[in-house]
Order: C-alpha cells, then structure tokens, then sequence
C-alpha cells in the first residue's frame, strides 16, 4: 500500500486487523466493541489521559518509572511497590526485548524458564504472550493508570492488547521506534504500522475514550541535538493527529545544560501546538514529558543520584507534566525494585520542594528558544517540501536525504553525517551539519558557540570533542575536557 499521511478508513484498518490479530494466538477473538465497554467503566484516576490532565492544569510535574519483569504476579508486585513505596504518579509496564522484535516464541521460552528458576529472565514484561486476559489482571491488580513503553517498530498487535486491556497509554512512533531500535526496518514499514497503532487509538477516540500517546522523545539519547529530537517529536504528533489520536504527550530527553533543556522542552510545546493548529488538528490535548539523562550513567550510586536530581530539578523549572525517572542500577542494568523506588523518591522530593518555582525567562532562554524553534522549523519544512507536502513521505526521503539524521543511530536508513557536540557552557551543537539545509545564520551561531569551546579549550572544533563528550557523564562531568 503507497505511504501517506492520511487518515486509514475504517474499512482499510478493519482489513489490517485480520492479520494483526493472527500473530500470535493472543490476538484471537479481541473484541473491538467489548473493549470500548470495559475501557468506558475504568476509573477516572486510572486513565492516564486523565492525569496528564490534571497534572497540567494544576501544574504539576508527575514521576513515572520504567519497569517490567517476566512474570504477572512478580510484575504487579514491582509496580505496587513503585506506587507505594516509590510513590510513583503514573506507572509503566516496560516490554522484553523480545516482545519488542515480535519474537513470541523466544518469550514464551523466557517466561517458562523464568518459572522455573523464580526470578525474571527477560529484560520487561511479554505484554503479547501474556495477552489481553494478563495484561488486565495486571490493570486491575494497580491503582494508578498504566502505559506500554518499548521500543518496537511493529507495536500493532501489542498495541491492540494493551489497550483492550484498559492500558490507555503507548509509548513510541513510527520514527523513534525505528532509528534507534532497529537496524534494517524501513520507515514506510514502521510508519505505516504505526499509522495502524494510531488509527487504533482514533477508533477509541470516536467511541469517547481517550488513549495518551506519546512519541519517544529521546532517540538515541546520545547528543541528540534539542531541535533534531523536537522535529521528530513534532513530525510524530501531526502522523498520530492525522489518525484520530487526540491526546498526546511529546518528549525530549535531558541534555544537560539547564537553560537549554527547559528552553528545549517548552520549545517543543509551543512548537508542537503550533504545527497542530497549522495542520488544522483541532481539540489536541498537548502534555510533555522530560526524560532524565539518558546517556551513560555513573556506577558509583550516589553519583548516579545527583545525575537524577539534576533531570528532576531540570523537568520540575521547565515546568514538564511528566518526568521518567532513572535508578541508581542504570549503569548496570534492569534495576531492582528497592533501587527503581529510589529513584522516584529522590525524584518526588525534589518535585515537592520546586513544585511553586520555575526558571524564569531570561535572555539566553529566549535565544535558545528562538535558536532551537528556527532550526526545528527548518527541518521540518524541508521535509514537507521534499514530500512535496505529505509528511509521511517527506520523512522517509527526509531520512534519504539526510535532512533528518539521529546521531549515534543504528538503522540502515539513517545518514549518520550529522554530528553534535556540546559548547563551553554544555549546551549541545551542531559539530558537522550533515545535510541538514541550515541557514547561514544557525550555521554561524553553532560554529561559534563551538569557537568558543575551542579557545578556551585550545583545541581545534572537531570530532574528539564528540567523543570527550560521549563519555564525560559517566566519569562524572557534563562537558568532555581533554585530559
Ligand atoms: C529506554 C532505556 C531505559 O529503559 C530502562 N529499562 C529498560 N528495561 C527496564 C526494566 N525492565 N525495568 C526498568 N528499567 C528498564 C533502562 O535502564 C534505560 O534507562
């Protein structure tokens, strides 16, 4: 079927189903109008739009965890104490890897051999395997609204079990499922299953339920330039719009430098709505959600610590309505449950004591904005125009192009030209713009605030600064001095 950013008939998703639904055995019988009754009885404080909402309007910054382990009761016990314990506002089931390739047989095999040897031997929860009858016993074990994060460029079958399961929240995206996660999936392939996902959505929309969906903000979440994830971000939303998705939270994963990271996320909001209103998107609900630092972590623990209080403090002055929460086991791996709630606590604590400040406006945060929106805005119009106004084949040719480039990232389809590295003050900048088609002015302005870098480094601008720059936080700095 020819990609476009249109809108799937019923019709055409209906005839999608068919085959959606024959993946795996856990997709037989799920029952589109059975769902929309069960998701009309969920309670008002179990519905993640709902939340977000409230969050927002009384502008409160809510933590969420990532979380997820092989087996049903072990899963709900480790989400219940992330609520409890950890004081979790909102709460995650992240999904195995195995899930995320669509791999069921391998999960089915972990899932038998996390049994037998009492402890979880997949890296999240096999929301697929486990199905619409487990996935909403762990819905109804929880007191908090509950969202798939993963990282799969075919969520179509997953998808419809989550939210059959009263799950009303996904994570992910046609784009930050794919360059990031994958290595040879194409974007028509990934761009058109989500187009399912959120067709999915817009069905339930229509039935008056409202599902969240929230683009992956963070990418690679290596130097990930503010306007390049806010591009993706933006390019996400207006796909999901155009299917009917009416409530969505866009993401951006914390750089460091804090006038950029609070400049970069309410850029993004503004930006966001902009394009939504342009589109003619109307009744879009926008949230944001601030992911804490997502590149490499200390090992000492309170190290680590102070690296998630920074990404509370940043999320909480930016005035974010959702912050994803680190652990103090991040460098290690899937954290344990005691160190998970360590992680939201010292997130909570900081929430609370800045919940009534926020950064005030200040000349370099308005010219980061200004920098950040004129650069997002170049690249997207690059890409409609090499859509020739079709935005889904404006990002594969995008991609082709190099106009779209994620640094550091796996896929085939990505150019990879483009590279980052931080200024004298931290903030992230265009090293090597690739081809991305900049204006002289936003080349000059990245060219000199790595000048500047130079000289007081006395060194020449180029790549080892990157490669100073990817290590720095790991061994407890934000900006990569030569040694
Ligand atoms: C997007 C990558 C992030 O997801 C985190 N993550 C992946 N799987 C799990 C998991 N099963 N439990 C908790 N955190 C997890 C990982 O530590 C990293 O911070």
């Amino acid at each position: 079927m020819e990609l476009k950013n249109k809108k799937l008939s019923m019709d055409e998703f209906l005839r999608i189903r068919q085959e959606v639904l024959k993946q795996w055995p856990t997709g037989e019988g799920i029952d589109l109008e059975a769902n929309v009754a069960y998701l009309k009885q969920i309670p008002e404080h179990k519905s993640f739009p709902a939340k977000l909402r409230w969050a927002k309007e009384n502008g409160i910054t809510l933590a969420q965890p990532r979380a997820g382990v092989a087996l049903i009761e072990e899963h709900i016990e480790l989400l219940n104490f992330l609520d409890k314990e950890g004081g979790a506002d909102l709460l995650p089931s992240t999904i195995d890897s195995y899930t995320r390739q669509n791999k069921y047989n391998e999960c089915e095999r972990g899932i038998t051999e996390s049994r037998r040897e009492g402890r979880s031997l997949l890296n999240g929860f096999p929301g697929v395997n486990h199905g619409v009858h487990g996935c909403k016993k762990v819905f109804e074990a929880v007191n908090l609204p509950l969202q798939a994060r993963h990282g799969t460029p075919d969520a179509r079958l997953l998808s419809e079990i989550i939210h059959a399961a009263g799950w009303t929240s996904n994570e992910g995206g046609g784009i930050s499922y794919n360059i990031p996660y994958a290595k040879k999936v194409s974007l028509e392939k990934t761009i058109t299953d989500w187009q399912y996902c959120d067709r999915l959505v817009g069905y339930y929309e229509e039935q008056g339920i409202s599902i969240n969906r929230e683009p992956f903000g963070p990418l690679t979440g290596t130097l990930v330039p503010p306007s390049m994830s806010n591009a993706v971000a933006i390019i996400e939303a207006l796909l999901a719009a155009e299917q009917g998705v009416k409530n969505i939270t866009v993401g951006y994963g914390q750089c460091g430098n804090i006038v950029q990271d609070v400049a970069a996320i309410r850029a993004l909001e503004e930006q966001c709505n902009e394009y939504l209103t342009a589109f003619g998107y109307k009744n879009v609900y926008l949230t944001t959600v601030f992911h804490q630092w997502m590149g490499g972590f200390p090992q000492d623990e309170s190290k680590a610590f102070g690296v998630i209080s920074l990404g509370a403090i940043a999320a909480s002055l930016a005035g974010a309505t959702k912050v994803i929460v680190k652990t103090p086991h991040e460098a290690y791996g899937v954290p344990t449950k005691e160190a998970n709630a360590q992680g939201i606590r010292t997130t909570k604590m900081v929430l609370n004591l800045l919940r009534e400040q926020k950064l005030p406006l200040s000349v370099q945060q308005i010219n980061e904005s200004r920098m950040i929106k004129a650069e997002t805005q170049c690249i997207i119009d690059k890409v409609l125009e090499l859509g020739d106004g079709d935005l889904a084949v404006g990002t594969v040719r995008g991609f082709e192009a190099g106009v779209l480039d994620i640094p550091f990232a796996p896929s085939v389809y990505n150019a990879g030209k483009m590279m980052p590295a931080r200024d004298n003050d931290g903030a992230i900048r265009y090293l090597d713009f690739g081809n991305i088609p900049f204006s002289d002015d936003i080349k000059a302005f990245n060219r000199n605030k790595l000048e500047e870098r130079a000289e007081f480094e006395g060194r020449e601008v180029d790549f080892k600064m990157t490669i100073d720059d990817v290590y720095a936080v790991s061994k407890g700095n934000l900006i990569g001095r030569p040694e």
